[in-house]
């Protein structure tokens, strides 16, 4: 496994090795000690998996309020994503800025996102499956989005006329929302 540290404070990506025969090949998609001997002590209480029909569909901008903010470990089961997470913690030299990254079925690498990020993804494929792991459980109520094209992040997702919910349709830019990670916030992961 190999970690590879993103230009966002706490954002990287763990592409573990994957162990390929006649019959095709092996990962351990997840180890524990693996990651805590790099350095990343992670604890998920929940495992999503997200099915998207049509290339070109966008899932995003989420994340939940502290405090059932969440960290995620992203990763492509089938298809192809642009994955997307912004910094929102405030006080943080990066505070506003974005790493977006190809994750695919092809390669092994995941993204982790530390808590304190906003987080979506747009398909590049049809039939597109992302797995991902989270710190904490789903939190209705801490619940928030923010629009996917909210011209102060200045996100090129690649497509203008994306496949949203409603809700994604209709999510208010960030400027408008109440300061999602506080001064002094701190995150568990
Ligand atoms: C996230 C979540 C949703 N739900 C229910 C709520 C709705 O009835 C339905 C669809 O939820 P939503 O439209 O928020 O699903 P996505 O648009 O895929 O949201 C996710 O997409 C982006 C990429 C993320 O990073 C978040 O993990 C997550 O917000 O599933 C649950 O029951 N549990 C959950 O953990």
């Amino acid at each position: 496994m190999d970690i590879e540290p993103l230009e966002l404070d706490g954002l990287c990506l763990i592409r573990p090795a994957r162990h390929g025969d006649a019959r095709g090949w092996f990962e351990e998609a997840w180890s524990a000690p693996r990651l805590r001997a790099a350095g990343l002590d992670l604890a998920f209480e929940q495992d999503n998996l997200s099915y998207s029909v049509a290339a070109g569909t966008l899932r995003g901008l989420h994340f939940q309020a502290p405090p059932a903010a969440q960290g995620k470990l992203v990763s492509v089961i089938t298809g192809a994503v642009l994955d997307v997470a912004v910094d929102v913690r405030s006080g943080s030299p990066t505070q506003g800025r974005h790493v977006a990254v190809r994750l695919s079925e092809d390669d092994p690498a995941r993204l982790w996102v530390p808590e304190g990020f906003l987080h979506g993804f747009v398909t590049l494929a049809p039939h597109t499956r992302v797995a991902y792991k989270v710190t904490r459980a789903y939190n209705a109520e801490h619940d928030r989005c923010v629009a996917w094209n909210d011209p102060d992040l200045a996100i090129d997702w690649g497509v203008s006329a994306p496949v949203l919910s409603g809700k994604d349709a209709r999510a208010p830019r960030l400027r408008d929302l109440p300061v999602p990670f506080p001064p002094g916030w701190r995150g568990k992961a």
